[in-house]
């Protein structure tokens, strides 16, 4: 068996050709939707992710805002850069790229973010929001995930579905998405105090690594036809690499590889976010 790939990027520019027509109509109006990025140091993942976000955006029609911040600058320092964006019109939402440099207080700063303008879903009232089932913006990985699986018509409702890996932007946020009942998976999520994780995996319809740990998860782990997402980023010598050993691909019936699967979804996902604040925004 070869499994299906999970074409994240067709997927992200059929998403991109919905967007469109979307973002036109608002120019009409006199109303572009403006994405910010905030970048804070030299790490050059997060400039390769917050350069594509900005040709995302050239590509829909949607105009980019850029704060490349030096890595020594002050908590305050950044705050001041969040509230001027919080304030400026032309600015529908922005995302401050994450991580932070260790000095700064990543939680601080989500906090300040105005909600209205959180198109990366990941300040304290949109995670709240997505808790207690209300409207409001979703984080991006965890909402390209489910758009992804979607899409292919991998069936969720009622499947066994195992996460591997705890954090913000994927594996936490991920758990509440899937349960939701318009979803309806059952979710284990694993993590370091995780017993024993081959057998975790073993038992699930589709499994969503996203872990950090490059090829974690064997062929011998995955049940056959099982649908695998490999989320996960490393570099090893310079070189992108995912949670997922490449033979894999030879036992899952599903595959979303990495590069090329979810990490598109993403910024598919953001884009969204966008247009959709531009939406909601009332003119003055
Ligand atoms: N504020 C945020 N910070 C981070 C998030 C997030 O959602 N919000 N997620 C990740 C990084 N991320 C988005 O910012 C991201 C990851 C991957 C990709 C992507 O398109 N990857 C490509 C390949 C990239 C390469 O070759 O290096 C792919 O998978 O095909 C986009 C965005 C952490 N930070």
């Amino acid at each position: 068996m070869t499994a299906t790939i999970l074409d994240g990027r067709a997927t992200k520019d059929a998403i991109f050709a919905e967007l469109t027509p979307r973002v036109s109509a608002l120019t009409e109006q006199g109303r572009t939707p403006g994405l910010a990025t905030v970048l804070v140091g030299d790490d050059p993942g997060s400039h390769a992710y917050v350069k594509m976000k900005h040709a995302d955006c050239a590509k829909v029609g949607i105009n980019s805002i850029r704060r490349d911040l030096p890595s020594d600058i002050s908590q305050e320092e950044l705050f001041a850069v969040v509230d001027e964006l919080n304030a400026d019109p032309a600015c529908s939402g922005y995302i401050v790229q994450l991580p932070l440099p260790k000095h700064l207080d990543e939680n601080a700063v989500l906090q300040r973010i105005d909600p209205a303008k959180d198109v990366d879903g990941l300040a304290p009232l949109s995670l709240g929001n997505l808790v207690l089932n209300e409207p409001g913006f979703r984080p991006c990985t965890p909402a390209g995930i489910i758009e992804l699986l979607r899409r292919y018509e991998v069936p969720l409702n009622g499947a066994q579905v195992t996460v591997v890996g705890r954090g913000l932007t994927v594996g936490r946020t991920l758990g509440l998405l899937l349960t939701r009942r318009d979803v309806n998976a059952t979710v284990t999520l694993c993590h370091t105090g995780t017993r024993d994780l081959a057998a975790e995996v073993r038992r699930a319809d589709v499994v969503i690594a996203a872990a950090g740990s490059p090829g974690l998860i064997t062929p011998d782990m995955v049940r056959p036809g099982a649908a695998v997402l490999d989320v996960g980023v490393s570099r090893v010598d310079g070189k992108l690499t995912g949670d997922v050993a490449p033979e894999v691909a030879e036992v899952a019936g599903f595959l979303a590889p990495n590069p090329g699967g979810v990490g598109p979804m993403t910024r598919a996902m953001l884009v969204s976010n966008v247009v959709e604040a531009a939406e909601r925004t009332v003119r003055r």
